[in-house]
């Protein structure tokens, strides 16, 4: 993002082009050893806002991408087949077509929607053909305090539902206490009860209390066979912060370092604004590199952000905004 080029092509990917993290026995000296300088971490993340100064084609260009890394999620207890219905349809034609052709970008999907086990069948139902994955939070979201098998069978069900994807929450109560084995066996069941199914293991960071508890969660995640790492429901009280991102994807630059395997990451929670997407683009591209800036191995977790990209794109045409309840979601 420094040198501010346009990026190479806003067209998702077909498909993953690494292997998956198969993981690896749990390391303890490792999950040990793992440690976060907090002020370092704090001074470094101050910077990053400031070093997004995109401008014109190239900031449009960056936008249309971010768009192609969102997760499109609803997860609202009066969640309906409609409301996801519509939200699908966001999700295959998430930004005009007469905007996208002003500024020559490519026509674009969302990486994912993101639903609750209910609203799977219809969310599967209005993407077929499209390519687009149906993500399910299938943990006893967001506390992920039901009983285990129970939260084991409730993965394999949304698997069976045609959920590509798992976003399981971590039991934060192992973290706290320091049982990391538990930590793991858990985490390794569920990537187990997942099959072909991607996991995307939720940390629950604004819980865990401190940064370096974030950096050893991160890593046993990961040696359970976690596919990306996220930060959070959108629940907690704090979610995703940048802070915490510099941690996350150290861990996940160190554990490339020790395996060869690349491990996602998925920010989630509060991250509702065109600048503060370019934000962790910037961080990803800077910590991790280009390969950090595709859907198979970056996602934004957010309900509300297209919208803004959406205004943020139509300004870029038309010089002035529109009102953010054109751009409703569902
Ligand atoms: O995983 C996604 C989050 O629940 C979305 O959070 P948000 O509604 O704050 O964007």
């Amino acid at each position: 993002m420094t040198s501010h080029a346009k990026p190479s092509g806003t067209a998702i990917p077909s498909s993953a082009a690494h292997a998956r993290n198969p993981g690896m026995t749990l390391d303890l000296d490792r999950v040990a050893g793992a440690s976060a300088n907090s002020a370092a971490i704090a001074r470094r993340a101050a910077q990053i806002p400031a070093r997004r100064s995109l401008k014109g084609a190239h900031q449009a260009a960056w936008l249309a991408r971010a768009v192609t890394l969102i997760d499109l999620t609803t997860l609202s207890g009066d969640d309906t087949p409609g409301r996801v219905r519509r939200l699908c349809a966001k999700a295959r034609q998430p930004v005009r077509a007469d905007l996208l052709a002003a500024l020559d970008l490519p026509a674009i999907t969302t990486g994912a929607v993101c639903v609750y086990h209910e609203m799977i069948a219809p969310a599967v139902e209005a993407l077929a053909g499209t390519g687009i994955p149906v993500a399910a939070v299938s943990t006893g979201f967001p506390a992920g305090l039901s009983p285990f098998d129970l939260r084991l069978k409730e993965i394999e069900a949304s698997v069976a539902a045609g959920a590509a994807e798992i976003d399981i929450v971590i039991s934060r109560r192992h973290v706290l206490t320091g049982n990391w084995q538990a930590l793991y066996d858990e985490t390794r069941a569920m990537r187990a009860a997942c099959g072909p199914a991607h996991m995307k293991a939720i940390l629950a960071t604004g819980e865990l209390g401190t940064l370096r508890n974030v950096a050893r969660a991160s890593w046993v995640a990961m040696m359970a066979g976690a596919d990306f790492i996220k930060t959070s429901t959108g629940k907690e009280g704090v979610n995703a912060t940048l802070p915490v991102s510099l941690v996350m994807v150290r861990a996940i630059r160190a554990y490339r370092d020790l395996t060869g395997f690349k491990v996602g990451y998925k920010p989630a929670g509060g991250i509702s604004k065109a600048k503060d997407a370019l934000s962790y683009m910037a961080l990803m591209k800077d910590e991790l590199g280009d390969d950090w800036l595709r859907p198979d191995l970056f996602r934004f977790g957010a309900s509300s952000l297209l919208g803004d990209i959406e205004r943020q794109l139509e300004h870029h045409v038309t010089g002035a905004y529109s009102a953010s309840w054109r751009h409703a979601m569902g």
